[in-house]
């Protein structure tokens, strides 16, 4: 490695075609200048904004620098890098706990206008490595706010930066696939030792599911609020109880569940299916979850218990654990599927659901054994979205059915787990 350095100062030089491989030595130093009044200039000598200096790196294991502003927390810490293209719900990305490991991007530019609130989290802590922002908002208004976003990412211990060229990152990864980085506010650290960090770290076959599940058994019954009353599709009068297994589990999965009559049991991800058995629930949901589905060898061997005994709905990792306890295999996508905007194509009945999505990996359709039924292909790639078997009393989709604050095409999900318990409630 050289430490050759090339400083970019316009976002225009550095969203051309890429001109880097991954893991190429060369370092190159990106910097995104503003003027005062924070509008993107690319003429030399326009003054940074001046009430904060560049004060961060990320160093990606390409050898690329990209200087940015700090927030939130202050350090070093290590992570994979995905772009998440949605246009709202930044509380809710930043607390979903499926992206234990992972550096978040935003593609949307400008992020913190409504601060942040206590009732949109997804987990009660935010498990992600940080956050990559464009633009952070200069003030928050909202009359659900209670605090700004820096300040919740600081208490959290969680890194963010801002005013880095968030679109050239995303096209290096659309066209490398994800990178691992580490962002570092500490000038003591060399961009050789960062660099280094980010090249002996990988995510692949980590259980991350461990450090974000519960540690014992609990009762969830919270509703969603009444503007959620959209859809009642597939609801009775019963009550179903339900065992979900977390793995990280979202709270809107738990509360539109309860919305649908349920009653849940919580359960940690290393709950023996034997436990469950006993506890003679009308369902089983398996939630999302972080990293890589082949490092929890001990959750497949659960869903392979439980399959055909009792109607089953898994939801992204729970759907990735699905099809590897029925035989299948799982892959590492390119640079994944992280927004609320992925067309999905329900084959069953022909109709076009716009859906939240967030997942790296994915269930490869022709490892499926005979008598498994694909039910929902992602329209941008053709992969695999949903699974079904009736005759295994088993359903799952790849996306979010839950997803707040939307879309909410594929809500009626949660009606046809209903349904599937149903019928099993009335043979009985
Ligand atoms: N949201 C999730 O459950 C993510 C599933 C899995 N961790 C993946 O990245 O594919």
């Amino acid at each position: 490695m050289d430490g050759c350095l090339r400083i970019h100062n316009t976002v225009s030089t550095t969203i051309t075609s890429p001109v880097f491989s991954k893991k190429s030595a060369n370092f190159r130093v990106f910097t995104v200048k503003c003027s005062s009044d924070g509008a993107l200039s690319g003429a030399a000598g326009v003054a940074e904004r001046p009430w904060k200096v560049a004060d961060a790196r990320l160093v990606l294991e390409d050898g690329s620098i990209w200087k940015a502003k700090s927030f939130g927390a202050r350090g070093t810490q290590v992570g994979e890098v995905v772009f998440n293209t949605s246009l709202t719900g930044y509380q809710e990305i930043i607390t979903d706990p499926s992206y234990a490991g992972q550096f978040v991007l935003m593609t949307n530019p400008h992020i913190g206008n409504t601060g942040v609130n206590f009732g949109d989290e997804e987990s009660m802590q935010c498990f992600l490595a940080g956050l990559v922002i464009r633009s952070l908002s200069i003030s928050t208004s909202n009359w659900r706010c209670k605090e700004t976003l820096g300040d919740y990412l600081a208490e959290r211990n969680i890194m963010g930066i801002y005013d880095v060229d968030t679109r050239a990152i995303t096209r290096r990864l659309r066209e490398d696939g994800s990178l691992i980085g580490v962002l570092s506010t500490e000038n003591s650290k060399s961009d050789e030792e960062l660099l280094e960090m980010s090249r002996t770290w990988d995510i692949v076959g980590v259980d991350l599911i461990s450090g974000v599940s519960c540690k014992s058994p609990y009762e969830w019954i919270d509703r969603t609020a009444s503007d959620w009353e959209f859809n009642d599709n597939g609801r009775n009068k019963e009550t179903y109880n339900v065992v979900a297994y977390d793995f990280g589990i979202k709270h809107n999965i738990l509360r539109r569940l309860a919305s649908y009559g349920c009653k849940i049991t919580v359960v940690p991800s290393t709950w023996p299916a034997s436990e469950t058995l006993k506890m003679k629930p009308d369902g089983v949901l398996f939630s999302n979850g972080p990293g890589d589905p082949s490092a929890v060898p001990y959750a497949v061997e659960a869903v392979k218990e439980l399959i055909g005994k009792i109607p089953i709905f898994g939801i992204c990792m729970g759907h990735q654990l699905l099809g590897q306890a029925l035989g299948g295999k799982t892959f590492k996508m390119k640079f994944g599927h992280h927004g609320g905007n992925h067309p999905v194509r329900n084959l069953r009945n022909g109709c076009v659901e716009i859906s939240a999505q967030n997942h790296n990996y994915a269930v490869d359709p022709k490892s499926l054994p005979e008598g498994v039924e694909v039910t929902h292909v992602n329209l941008n790639d053709g992969s695999c979205a949903g699974l079904a078997s009736s005759k295994m009393k088993l359903m799952s989709l790849q996306y979010h059915p839950e997803a707040s604050p939307g879309p909410h095409d594929s809500d009626i999900v949660f009606g046809e787990f209903i349904q599937l318990m149903n019928q099993e409630k009335v043979k009985a």
